[in-house]
């Protein structure tokens, strides 16, 4: 199944900054092993702001719920999930 997941991230001003950057690099880990098993299909910087809109392909509404509840800085983002089907219009085979 796929989602697509707009995340906006907010870490406090007054956060400490070491604790910030690991957290920052186990998230960039995360999410590059997800996105090497082909789980995270996409990841696309909203310009200009701390957000991102991805692509996620599970097998069920409860995989997305414990993929995005382990993200290392999910106690600091604001999510919008959005369930996706193939358009009839599309001119690709699948849905890669
Ligand atoms: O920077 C972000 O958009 C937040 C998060 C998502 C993947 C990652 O490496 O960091």
């Amino acid at each position: 199944m796929l989602f697509m997941v707009e995340m906006d991230v907010a870490i406090p001003l007054d956060f400490d900054a070491d604790e910030a950057a690991a957290l920052k690099a186990r998230e960039k880990a995360y999410s590059q092993d997800l996105q090497a098993s082909g789980v995270w299909r996409h990841i696309w910087r909203k310009a200009g702001l701390y957000s991102n809109v991805s692509i996620f392909d599970v097998a069920d509404n409860a995989a997305l719920h414990d993929t995005l509840m382990a993200l290392p800085l999910y106690p600091f983002m604001t999510m919008k999930v959005t369930p996706l089907c193939r358009h009839p219009s599309s001119i690709r085979d699948d849905d890669s």
